[in-house]
């Protein structure tokens, strides 16, 4: 016997101190704050209010950047320090460097436990692998406490950390483990090892009777659970199996019989998948060669070769290598008791786990809609994301892949730092914009880093790492957006990371090149070798990134229209029931749907259910579910519902969303297609107007309208054009006062929103026909499409022009290009501009915060604000709106007055809405107008009305 004997020119396994680690890990981020704690003495004198002074103890307080820990109380400093240090690697998920053993004492205490373990008393206590002796020795016969060396290795956390001391190969290769327990147990002289056995170990004598009698209670009741079978040849079907365990059989033994083997100890078991608590593993034959291993050198044991052929899918799942065929049960005894724990695995959770693998199937699943939902491609705001969160996301994607928690540091750039920001800036990778100003995520939540325009608080940045288990760099993505909150910061780097790795496992084939670029795109840096070490175990799966179109394109004669793309054209030709309600989804509102998805036969013949939900919301504009189904609901309003054909998705999602898996593969055999029904049951406005209504009383949309309507009276206007008039509130609006109006015109380049207004205002216009009605000075009414930074000379000259909340939804220098373009060409009497006061959303948000969230991180947040809409491009301060106005004012001859509604001017911090109205100072001769600009006519009419011939022109 070699036991042991190897390891007399055992190197020193390195081990470093928790705090060597954090340093490692962290260095000058890591800061350690050491303070003495005085711990009344428990001396007893109740009722005493003076504290009895004990001896003095202390405490250490680690903040890393993205957490922070506190220690208990030591005697020592330093003790305190690494506590804290053991803490905080613990959170990290770092496997604490244990007890600092040596290769060599690891063995000798892994000689010893293995020793305890086949002890009497062990088999009397409480431990899932007491459980199995117990039920081993239930088995006829078998009173020699034979267990496969293999359930030893998944049942001992002890032995595991040993082993990983002896060699830290184990990490990679766990089934390692069972050669260690295999040697040990040789040289045990109260253990049998028999080769005839395979990997069972057994006591050289019986347990006692006695001791049987007492510790063994037989399993009362037999179990019957579903497991999967999965074969190692790809060409094979994954299929459902039944295990029947009887109350005398060892529910191994069942498993061993359904794989062709003769009993438990031939098997060998991976360890668990998912969840920490899962007993969900992988069941497959040991190879014959197995023991031929035990007799290299014990340190540097080499991974077990196979006999068989690796099992592709099994490992995928696994995350480990698994060879031949394998079966898939979630059974085992637990902590909890003797009783043998077990749980259904159907084809479904099968192929569910199999979509979990990626960061989009994780998503997905946690929104209960595999097929309807989508990971979008960026956070917007923790109000409007649903499902799990990008960062939950992404530690579980590491733990299911084996790899440490992923490592974040945020750093906040206080808005004093203003020097700091801008060397930072010029560090960071400048978008293209010409002024020193990170990009905007989205439009909102991210900050303009140019100082000058820092609103309050400080902003973030969020680096993200992900290491391996052996604690090698595998990627790093360091964001250049800045956030408002610490926790957006967060989850925007973890998205990114998220979507790197979806687009990398949808199209795991990827050339290395593309994969470089696109992790550009993300702002990620990887390490090509350790990512496919880690992360590309298996290059050779099925199903998920597979796009399987099963049977032909479907000739159109078949009535089914199928929805390819998402092109305007395609969509519009769906049908669609139901009124209009004329209450519309517009990027950033909260949609409710009901849908349902089946499978339906390229003949429509049959259909088979798949997936639906009674409620389903999602963000609009965001790409959180499949582009078809937002492109769909974009044509309809609260209350209609419609139908669309899309093709298949790839066999595992619809798979892993069929609750009968054995129908839907019966289906899945002919051309099929999916089909899906939604109903719009509510659109949530986006926040700004949802403050808005909620905050202000009237709304304040009513007193924008209400501000325009004083200066029509005071003005006696008798034209008005609305600049990026929506879907026409304001011009609705005034038709129901009398005013002096004759001629209004609306501008805007949503095609959507035009037509919505043109039906508006014309029901109102041909409801409102008869002499008395409010409105009967109108006598035209038109609608444009167009840009209002583009000039029209039919708008020129107009008595009142108006343009309210539109700027800022507009980048900033097409907003000032807008400026010049109105007071220079367009040249109304009066020009209205409204657009939000930056400094009122401290008070928007105090008011969403407590009406809305209840996060405490929101809450410390509160001082830092966002935009109110994420649409937004920018938002203004007094200051800065001020300064635009009267800049554009001086230019183009022009006097200006700032005004607002919402809130007063008097009180800080203003308006909720800012106004300015600009004056034409001098009127301009007709002609001079025409003469600058000829006839401009760069819109297009959408929508017009003439009172004196209102059948004619629409
Ligand atoms: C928040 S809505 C305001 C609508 C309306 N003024 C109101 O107060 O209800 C902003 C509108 O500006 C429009 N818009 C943005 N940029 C535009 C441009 N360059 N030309 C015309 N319209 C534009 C958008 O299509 C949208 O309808
Ligand atoms: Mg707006």
């Amino acid at each position: 016997m070699e036991t042991g004997g190897s390891l007399a020119h055992t190197i020193r396994k390195p081990t470093l101190t928790p705090k060597a680690i954090i340093h490692q890990k962290f260095g000058s981020k890591a800061s350690y704050k050491v303070e003495e704690v005085e711990e009344p003495t428990q001396n007893g004198c109740p009722g005493l209010a003076i504290l009895q002074k004990g001896p003095c103890l202390y405490r250490c307080s680690l903040e890393l950047p993205d957490f922070s820990v506190v220690s208990g109380s030591f005697k020592k400093k330093k003790d305190a320090e690494q506590s804290a240090a053991q803490m905080a690697l613990e959170k990290l998920g770092i496997r604490p460097s244990v007890d600092n053993l040596t290769a060599e004492e690891a063995w000798t205490d892994l000689i010893a436990r293995v020793k305890y373990i086949f002890s009497n008393e062990f088999l009397s206590g409480l431990h899932p692998l007491s459980s199995h002796f117990k039920a081993a020795l239930c088995r006829v016969g078998d009173h020699d406490g034979s267990i496969p060396a293999s359930v030893i290795a998944i049942c001992d956390g002890k032995l595991n950390n040993l082993c990983k001391i002896i060699n830290p190969k184990v990490e990679s290769h766990p089934f390692l483990v069972v050669s260690y327990i295999m040697r040990a147990a040789t040289g045990l002289p109260e253990l049998v090892v028999n080769p005839e056995r395979q990997l069972s170990i057994r006591k050289k004598n019986p347990y006692p009777t006695d001791v049987i009698e007492s510790s063994v209670s037989q399993q009362s009741e037999s179990v019957t659970t579903m497991a999967i079978y999965i074969p190692c040849s790809p060409e094979r079907a994954v299929e459902p199996v039944t295990l029947n365990i009887s109350p005398k059989g060892y529910y191994l033994d069942v498993i061993a019989q359904k794989l062709g083997l003769s009993g438990a100890n031939e098997i060998l078991i991976s360890r668990t998948i998912g969840k920490a608590s899962s007993e969900t593993r992988f069941y497959f034959a040991a190879s014959k060669s197995y023991l031929l291993e035990m007799s290299s050198d014990l340190l540097n044991a080499k991974a077990v070769k196979f006999g068989e052929p690796l099992n592709a899918r099994a490992s995928y799942i696994c995350g480990q290598d698994i060879y031949g065929d394998s079966i898939l049960a979630s059974i085992g005894y637990t902590w909890k008791g003797q009783d043998l724990f077990h749980e259904y695995v159907t084809l479904q959770s099968y192929y569910r786990m199999l979509i979990s693998k990626i960061p989009g199937g994780a998503y997905k699943l946690s929104r209960e809609a595999i097929l309807a939902a989508e990971l979008p491609p960026t956070f917007t705001t923790k109000t409007n994301w649903r499902g799990s969160y990008p960062r939950e996301i992404l530690c579980s994607f590491c733990r299911q892949h084996w790899l440490l928690e992923p490592v974040f540091s945020t750093s906040s750039i206080p808005k004093k730092a203003s020097l700091e920001l801008s060397r930072l800036n010029k560090k960071l990778k400048v978008s293209e914009s010409a002024e020193q100003k990170v990009e905007y995520a989205n439009g909102h939540d991210t900050v303009d880093a140019d100082a000058k325009s820092v609103g309050m608080g400080s902003s973030f940045i969020c680096e993200v790492k992900l290491y391996s288990k052996c604690q090698d760099l595998i990627l790093e993505c360091v964001s250049n957006v800045l956030y408002k909150k610490q926790n957006d910061a967060v989850q925007n780097a973890s998205l990114k990371v998220l979507s790197w790795l979806n687009a990398y496992f949808k199209d795991i084939n990827m050339p290395l090149e593309k994969l470089k670029q696109l992790a550009n795109v993300f702002d990620i840096k990887f390490y090509p070798q350790n990512f496919s070490k880690e992360v590309v175990s298996c290059r050779s799966v099925e199903n998920f990134q597979h796009h399987e179109t099963l049977g032909d394109k479907v000739p159109e004669s078949n009535g089914i229209n199928i929805l390819n793309d998402v092109a305007e054209d395609d969509v519009s030709s769906i049908d669609i029931e139901g009124p209009d309600s004329g209450v519309c989804p517009s990027n950033g509102s909260l949609l409710c749907v009901c849908y349902s998805a089946s499978l339906v036969t390229k003949g429509k013949l049959q259909k088979e259910l798949l997936e639906s939900a009674e409620e389903f919301e999602f963000e609009m504009g965001t790409g959180a579910v499949i582009p078809c189904l937002e492109a769909v609901v974009t044509k309809m309003s609260v209350g209609q519902s419609t139908c669309f054909y899309t093709e298949l998705p790839p066999q595992a999602l619809v798979l892993a969303a069929a609750k009968d898996s054995a129908n839907a593969l019966a289906f899945l055999s002919s051309p099929c297609c999916l089909e899906f029904s939604i109903i719009l049951l509510r659109v949530t406005e986006p926040p700004e107007d949802r403050m808005e209504q909620a905050l202000f009383s009237p709304p304040l949309s009513k007193q924008r309208v209400e501000y325009a309507l004083q200066h029509i009276k005071d003005s006696c206007a008798t034209s008005l054009v609305d600049f990026g008039c929506g879907s026409g509130s304001l011009l609705e609006s005034l038709l129901d006062y009398p005013t002096s109006l004759e001629t209004i015109v609306g501008v805007d380049l949503s095609k959507k929103s035009l037509s919505r207004a043109a039906k508006v205002l014309h029901s109102k216009l041909t409801m409102m026909s008869d002499p008395d009605a409010p409105c009967r000075s109108i006598k035209s009414a038109v609608l444009y499409d167009g840009s209002i930074t583009d000039f029209d000379s039919r708008l020129c000259g107009f008595d009142l022009g108006t343009c309210l909340e539109v700027i800022e939804h507009m980048e900033e220098d097409q907003a000032c290009l807008f400026g010049d373009v109105v007071l220079s060409y367009f040249r109304p009497k009066i020009l209205i501009v409204s657009t939000p006061n930056y400094e009122y959303n401290v008070i928007l948000q105090r008011s969403n915060l407590t009406s809305q969230e209840d996060d405490p991180e929101e809450k410390i947040h509160s001082q830092s604000c966002k935009f109110r809409n994420h649409d937004h491009k920018f938002e203004w301060t007094r200051e800065q709106f001020n300064h635009w106005a009267s800049e554009l004012a001086v230019r183009h001859n022009y006097s200006v007055e700032f005004s607002g509604v919402g809130g007063s001017a008097d009180l800080e911090p203003g308006f909720a809405s800012q106004i300015a109205v600009f004056r034409r100072v001098f009127q301009p001769k007709e002609d001079d107008l025409q003469d600058d600009e000829g006839l401009a006519c760069q819109y297009r009419v959408v929508w017009e009305w003439n009172r004196s011939k209102p059948a004619l022109t629409n």
